[in-house]
């Protein structure tokens, strides 16, 4: 498995600032530490962004500095990704990308027959210039194309069913959607424990602010939607999966999703939240919370992970047979789909008929198994059943 320090950073945004003038204009790491990367971070400058403004918030105009021209249709902006691809891999010598999509989140694209249903329509809409494909699917059909796994780091919903037809016919890696990286990763953490102590969770009343561009795009109301879908989706497993607090058809917990801009924080993400569950004879349980980080040192480590963790499990290949395959059982990769991956995303996609599962620590145990499974050991089940079936008074083995 590879290690950050393998790893070669480059990559596209819609404007020109090189990562030195982009990390002072965002201002996360310390000013000492920018002036000391300068030297480095001065001479990574992006390429040009496929930009189209009717997908993202009107807001984010003014960054538009480094852009494809106006004219190009999306078979020429598809083109020009693919061959930015080629020409990173030549240039920095890798033997492996994988595209991680960090950048806006977009409204959503329209989904519908024979603009994005299958492979072939969307491939056809992008070659008519259908203005319904969005730029980051764009991106996504060209990582795939290229061969490249690509991540969906933000809500909205690049990976049309297109877009997972074609990553299945080349056989190429996806994972979405949108980096769980704070309030909702808490969410997760705090109903998983709560139902799971047979306490019954009736309100969630979750609220973030911060200030940074993220924050700020998102003021535009229909860049909200995806965000506010994905922050609110986390619990439907937890809840849905637990017949004996909720009975099937009974009202979901009351769930309230509130984000909001202060640009006086910057990077600084503030989650305040409340839950009131109800447990033993009914008695009220009310947890309060407040956390704060950067937003930044909370995503940068998924992304690093979320890269390093698909680039291993493409090389996993499983005899086909279950438990005791035949000796000349072929050998297949996984889904194109990489759901063992859902730890890290808000809303997992999941190949069809798998259940998503948005439980952090089964997701967790997921991936652990699953890499402990690729060295020849059992899962891990914390069961312990060999030292809790041994005779209490010594007797024979
Ligand atoms: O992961 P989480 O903290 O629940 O959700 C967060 C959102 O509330 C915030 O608006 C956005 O800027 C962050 O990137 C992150 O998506």
């Amino acid at each position: 498995m590879g290690t950050p320090e393998d790893l070669a950073l480059g990559g596209w945004d819609i404007s020109s600032a090189s990562l030195a003038d982009a990390a002072d204009r965002a201002g996360v790491l310390e000013p000492d530490l920018r002036r000391q990367l300068r030297p480095h971070t001065g001479a990574m400058v992006p390429l040009r962004g496929a930009y189209d403004p009717s997908f993202i918030a009107d807001n984010q105009a003014p960054r538009a500095d480094h852009v494809m021209p106006d004219g190009w249709s999306k078979q020429r902006r598809l083109d020009a990704l693919r061959g930015d691809i080629r020409d990173f891999k030549a240039a920095s010598g890798v033997d492996f990308v994988v595209v991680v999509w960090t950048a806006n989140s977009e409204r959503y694209s329209e989904e519908r027959a024979g603009l994005n249903d299958s492979a072939d329509a969307l491939l056809g809409a992008i070659a008519r210039g259908e203005g319904e494909v969005s730029p980051s699917t764009l991106y996504a059909v060209a990582a795939i194309l290229e061969g490249c796994p690509f991540i969906n780091g933000s809500p909205q919903n690049t990976l049309v069913a297109g877009a997972l037809d074609l990553a299945s016919r080349h056989g190429v890696a996806v994972v979405g959607d949108d980096f769980k990286s704070g309030q909702t990763k808490m969410k997760s953490v705090l109903v998983d424990y709560l139902i799971g102590c047979g306490v019954k969770v009736k309100t969630m009343v979750t609220y973030n602010h911060l200030g940074n561009n993220d924050m700020y795009q998102l003021t535009d109301g229909v860049m909200w939607k995806p965000k506010s879908a994905a922050k609110s989706r986390v619990i439907d497993d937890i809840v849905d999966g637990n017949g004996v607090l909720y009975a099937p058809g009974e009202a979901r917990p009351d769930h309230v999703v509130v984000v909001k801009y202060v640009p006086f924080l910057g990077d600084s993400k503030r989650d305040v939240s409340e839950y009131t569950s109800e447990t033993f004879m009914d008695a009220h349980y009310t947890t309060v919370m407040h956390n704060e980080c950067l937003d930044s040192a909370l995503c940068a480590p998924l992304i690093l992970d979320l890269a390093l963790l698909t680039e291993l499990l493409t090389r996993i290949d499983f005899q086909v047979g279950g438990a005791a395959p035949s000796p000349d059982a072929p050998y297949e990769p996984l889904h194109p789909v990489l759901s063992v991956l859902s730890f890290y995303m808000k809303i997992p996609l999941t190949p069809p008929g798998e259940p998503i599962v948005n439980s952090l620590g089964r997701q967790r145990a997921a991936v652990e198994n699953l890499l402990r499974a690729c060295v020849g050991l059992a899962p891990e089940s914390d069961l312990l059943l060999e030292t809790k079936c041994v005779p209490a008074r010594g007797g024979g083995s």
